[in-house]
């Protein structure tokens, strides 16, 4: 096993010897599927990046490389060369593809981070539960949809629920492991050493609305929006106040804007419709009119703030 730390933080990349998963697919080579292949690649698995555009893809592969650049920097801080190799092994355990059925085919797990929206995931799921090996776990990343509901379409219910990891991927150390009403134990077991294989502390939820981290994480920074909007204080202010006020490593409306604006209002629209009393769960104009201009945070270069496009 090898341990290194990342701004302070233990980490860990390591070939669990119960760790049954050796053939991983991420459906997704967005911000978090590049993040989960890249995680698995340095656990010495193999893994297929799937995604329905090649831009994307070759955009991912450009970015997993950047970002194990900077794992080995520090791996490997005395011996350059070792790091090269390094990132020259991970990379080269990563083939992308654009057909999500042809790419099940030899995986013993297959991860889904594509948009959050449960009838693109339903018929996703469907496709891979037809196309998968018998003995292959699906399970999904999504930040808010119910466990139980994205795997209704699918059926081996048995071998289905959540791992949700957080972004970066390569440097948060969670990952919340989800069992739905029918995830087996054995499924559980398989999720949770996969996990630990990759590097991370796992934690067990229920699968309830944004389990643990986001039922906290995404009212907070939905206040932090109102207060905004409301002309409460500007977004520079509230950013400083949690971050010298409460320790955070982001304020909440970077982590805005670092998450996708986007993906705060699938989570905010869904859970609004799902309970329409919850006062923490009402829509927020400003975020529907940033989403509606196309400014969906650091990934379109302009959100609640304006970034460097790179
Ligand atoms: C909505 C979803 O469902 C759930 C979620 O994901 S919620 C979001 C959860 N995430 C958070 O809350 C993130 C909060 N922010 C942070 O922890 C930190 O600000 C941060 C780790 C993102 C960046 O840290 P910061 O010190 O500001 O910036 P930066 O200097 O670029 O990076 C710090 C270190 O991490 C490393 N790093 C950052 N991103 C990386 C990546 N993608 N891959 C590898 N290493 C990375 C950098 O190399 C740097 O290392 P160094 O200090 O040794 O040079
Ligand atoms: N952004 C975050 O901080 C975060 C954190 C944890 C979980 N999540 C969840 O992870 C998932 C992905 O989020 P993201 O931020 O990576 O989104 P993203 O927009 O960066 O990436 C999604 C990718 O999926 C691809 N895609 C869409 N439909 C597809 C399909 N049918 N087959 C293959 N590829 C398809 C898109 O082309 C896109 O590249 C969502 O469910 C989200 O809620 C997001």
């Amino acid at each position: 096993m090898i341990n290194f730390r990342i701004i302070g933080r233990q980490f860990s990349t390591s070939i669990s010897k119960q760790n049954a998963i050796k053939n991983v697919t991420v459906i997704g080579g967005g911000l978090m599927g590049s993040g989960i292949a890249q995680v698995a690649a340095q656990a010495g698995q193999s893994v297929t990046l799937v995604d329905v555009s090649s831009d994307v893809l070759a955009k991912s592969q450009k970015s997993i490389g950047a970002n194990l650049g900077r794992v080995a920097k520090k791996l490997y801080k005395d011996k350059p060369e070792d790091g090269e190799k390094f990132v020259a092994e991970a990379l080269g355990r990563i083939k992308t593809a654009t057909d999500p059925g042809e790419a099940s085919k030899s995986a013993d797990l297959i991860v889904e981070a594509i948009v959050e929206n449960m009838d693109v995931k339903h018929k996703l799921f469907k496709q891979l539960d037809s196309a998968a090996p018998a003995h292959t776990i699906l399970a999904s990343n999504t930040s808010s949809l119910s466990i139980n509901e994205i795997g209704s379409v699918v059926k081996r219910k048995d071998k289905f629920g959540g791992l949700h990891f957080f972004n970066p991927v390569p440097v948060m150390r969670l990952l919340e492991v989800v069992k739905g009403a029918e995830t087996s134990e054995d499924t559980y077991k398989s999720m949770m050493e996969w996990g630990k294989a990759v590097g991370k502390t796992c934690i067990t939820c229920k699968d309830t609305p944004g389990f643990v981290v986001n039922r906290l994480l995404v009212p907070y920074i939905c206040e932090a929006m109102r207060l905004y909007e409301r002309g409460d204080a500007s977004a520079r202010d509230i950013d400083i106040a949690m971050k010298l006020g409460a320790g955070y490593p982001m304020g909440p409306l970077e982590l805005a804007d670092y998450v996708g604006l986007d993906t705060n209002k699938f989570i905010l629209d869904g859970w609004h419709k799902k309970f329409p009393d919850q006062p923490l769960f009402k829509p927020i104009p400003l975020l529907n009119k940033l989403v509606a201009e196309g400014k969906l945070g650091v990934k379109t270069g302009e959100g609640i703030y304006k970034y460097d496009k790179k």
